[in-house]
């Protein structure tokens, strides 16, 4: 393919992300898929090519830009190391047309303006900000059940990481391809993640319940942290996500890590048994996921204030009933993948207020800056996806 046609190329696939970020519609990585899919004539260069223009093109636009067209006109004109796209403009073959009089590109910034003045009001430096839109590194978990971190043999160099089990890999390992991973050696699983584990001081022999744990990822690391010893439950309302735990267990050889599934707005009924029983409540609650947009840049774009406000309140809802799970002297760890004080230090400043039997008992963790009653993580600050992190204690 040509330079001009990459271009129009990703202009269909930025239109595509556009209407489904309105729409509530697919990931930009699916319909990218997609895109390829239907789209066969289309090269691994070609695509690599395409990729990489269509998420800068998403990483460089603020609020949602009205076309694919303006977001590239955008990326052109705001990037230098673009600068060779606007003069394709011309209407060669395959081609974007010729730019119309009075053209506008997209508006360039880190997030919609409503989402921007959030992000500043919950204390977010420019630095920070700008970080959040970076690419994301590859962080693998080594699996403490199987190996060690000290002896696994990777066919790719690899950098320790703060956490006792984490390592960094060069960008596009194809980790699920070796070996290591189909023996369940390793887990890809982010650094802030990891931490997030590690804040919960799951131990052997404990009953431990992950409220929200989605296909497993933290339920993985808990088992590990528990060396397969004691109890281990798995919840979430999402069967898909939960259903992919098994054969991710079976992987790594996690023996521990019973699914329940839970049924949205009567999630207590399911673990009516479990009531101020639990040494360790995970609740790694549905957030904005602000943390994140390295990973998924438009996610930034769907986002609104009232499907915030939904969130809020299913996070302080999720608060209560974790609570309730936790037997008297044991202790609640509260994880978002927001930066947002409402998702974070502020729904826990409000479940403190309002629960005086509890108490802030924050994690030793080896990065992070403290904020409110808990700990942040900032791709910026610590390398890693933005994280809140609170550990509580029952009295
Ligand atoms: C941040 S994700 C969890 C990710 C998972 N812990 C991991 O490490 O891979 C939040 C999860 O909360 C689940 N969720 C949403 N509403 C819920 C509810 N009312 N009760 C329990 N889980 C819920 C979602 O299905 C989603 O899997």
């Amino acid at each position: 393919m040509t330079p001009a046609a990459r271009i129009q190329s990703a202009i269909e696939v930025l239109d595509a992300v556009i209407a489904a970020a309105r729409t509530r519609g697919a990931p930009a990585d699916r319909l990218l898929a997609d895109w390829f899919k239907a789209h066969r004539f289309a090269g691994s260069k070609d695509k690599r090519a395409i990729r990489e223009l269509v998420y800068d093109a998403i990483r460089i636009c603020g609020p949602v830009p009205a076309s694919g067209r303006a977001a590239m006109l955008a990326l052109s004109r705001e990037s230098e190391a673009h600068d060779w796209i606007e003069p394709m403009f011309d209407g060669s073959q395959y081609g974007p047309t010729k730019i119309a009089p009075g053209e506008q590109a997209a508006e360039v910034g880190y997030a919609p303006e409503w989402l921007e003045d959030r992000l500043i009001a919950s204390g977010l430096d420019e630095e920070e900000a700008a970080a959040l839109l970076d690419r994301a590194p590859l962080d693998v978990r080594v699996n403490r059940l199987k190996t060690k971190r000290e002896a696994i043999e990777l066919p790719v160099e690899a950098e320790e990481l703060a956490a006792p089990d984490a390592l960094r890999l060069p960008t596009g390992a194809q980790v699920q391809q070796w070996e290591a991973f189909e023996k369940g050696l390793v887990e890809v699983q982010d650094l802030g993640s990891q931490l997030a584990c590690a804040a919960v001081g799951a131990q052997p022999g404990e009953s431990v319940i992950d409220l929200c744990a989605g296909a497993g990822g933290k339920t993985l690391a808990l088992a590990a942290a528990m060396a397969n010893r004691g109890t281990l439950v798995a919840a979430d309302t999402d069967r898909r996500r939960l259903s992919q735990l098994g054969p991710r267990a079976e992987r790594a050889g996690a023996e521990i890590g019973d699914t329940v599934l839970l049924d949205p707005g009567r999630e207590a009924e399911a673990l009516a048994g479990w009531v101020n029983a639990a040494d360790r409540v995970l609740i790694d609650a549905p957030c904005s996921g602000t943390g994140t947009w390295r990973r998924n840049p438009e996610a930034r774009w769907r986002l609104t204030p009232a499907e915030l406000e939904k969130l809020t309140a299913l996070q302080a809802r999720l608060l209560e009933i974790g609570a309730g799970l936790v037997r008297p002297g044991g202790s609640l760890t509260y994880v978002v993948c927001s930066l947002l004080d409402e998702e974070g230090a502020g729904q826990v400043e409000a479940f403190l207020a309002a629960n005086p039997e509890w108490r802030a008992a924050p994690p030793e963790l080896p990065l992070g800056t403290a904020r409110g009653a808990g700990i942040r993580l900032t791709p910026a600050h610590d390398g890693t996806d933005g994280f809140f992190i609170a550990r509580l204690e029952k009295a």
